[in-house]
């Protein structure tokens, strides 16, 4: 049995906003298969900005384990997730032309420029290591969790949209996730009160903001 860390402590403290993040009723329908064509179309547009903002807050991440982290591997982990958004990005651009969304014209709607502002927010050299590292990690997990959820037994997710469902809910990244708890929770070992309180208000935050996101696709487009 792994041994259960401040993570898993604060998730189960936090289990509603957990659970609204990674059972939203957008991916509640991808999965039952009654998902409406258009929210996915405007999930896709607003993720695609999101990612390409995600990619310099990745890069500062990078940054940090290889300046603040003191294990040599944290940096490897995070480049992996670095590299992985290169394809992520391509991803995004054969299905963008797919699904006739042209991302030239999404404009970023209130949750993705909340979510923007916070992630820059993370990346002020005054945020301790550890708090990047609970938040890198709920970013990822709520996705890999999220998407998992479609392609476990008994889903009826539409074939066309599988892609995405194995993108975040594959094998693969589902380690990476458990890579990156790992590193998070190494660090929060030793961490003080005051750095343990700020890293599970952080969590808390990144899970309202994945909420709000997955709400965006309600409005269709
Ligand atoms: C809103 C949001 N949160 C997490 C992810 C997953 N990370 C990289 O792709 C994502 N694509 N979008």
């Amino acid at each position: 049995m792994e041994k259960r860390g401040m993570i898993d402590t604060w998730i189960d403290k936090h289990r509603s906003i957990y659970t609204a993040a990674t059972r939203h009723a957008f991916v509640v329908s991808i999965r039952d298969g009654s998902v409406d064509i258009s929210s996915f179309r405007t999930w896709l547009g607003q993720d695609y900005l999101f990612v390409r903002g995600f990619v310099p807050f990745v890069a500062n991440v990078l940054i940090r384990a290889c300046k603040d982290s003191g294990e040599s591997s944290d940096m490897e982990v995070v480049l992996g997730g670095l590299a992985s958004l290169n394809d992520e990005i391509e991803w995004f651009k054969s299905e963008g032309s797919k699904w006739d969304v042209d991302f030239s014209t999404v404009v970023p709607q209130k949750a993705n420029q909340e979510y923007r502002r916070f992630l820059d927010a993370l990346m002020s050299s005054e945020v301790k290591y550890p708090v990047i590292m609970t938040a890198f990690w709920a970013i990822e997990a709520v996705y890999q969790e999220s998407f998992a959820h479609c392609l476990e037994d008994g889903n009826k997710t539409p074939v066309e949209l599988t892609g995405a469902c194995h993108r975040w809910g594959n094998d693969g990244f589902k380690q990476y996730c458990s890579a990156v708890k790992d590193i998070a929770e190494r660090c929060l070992e030793n961490s003080s009160g005051e750095v343990l309180a700020e890293a599970e208000d952080v969590l808390v935050r990144v899970l309202e903001h994945e909420v709000a996101f997955w709400e965006m696709s309600r409005g269709g487009q």
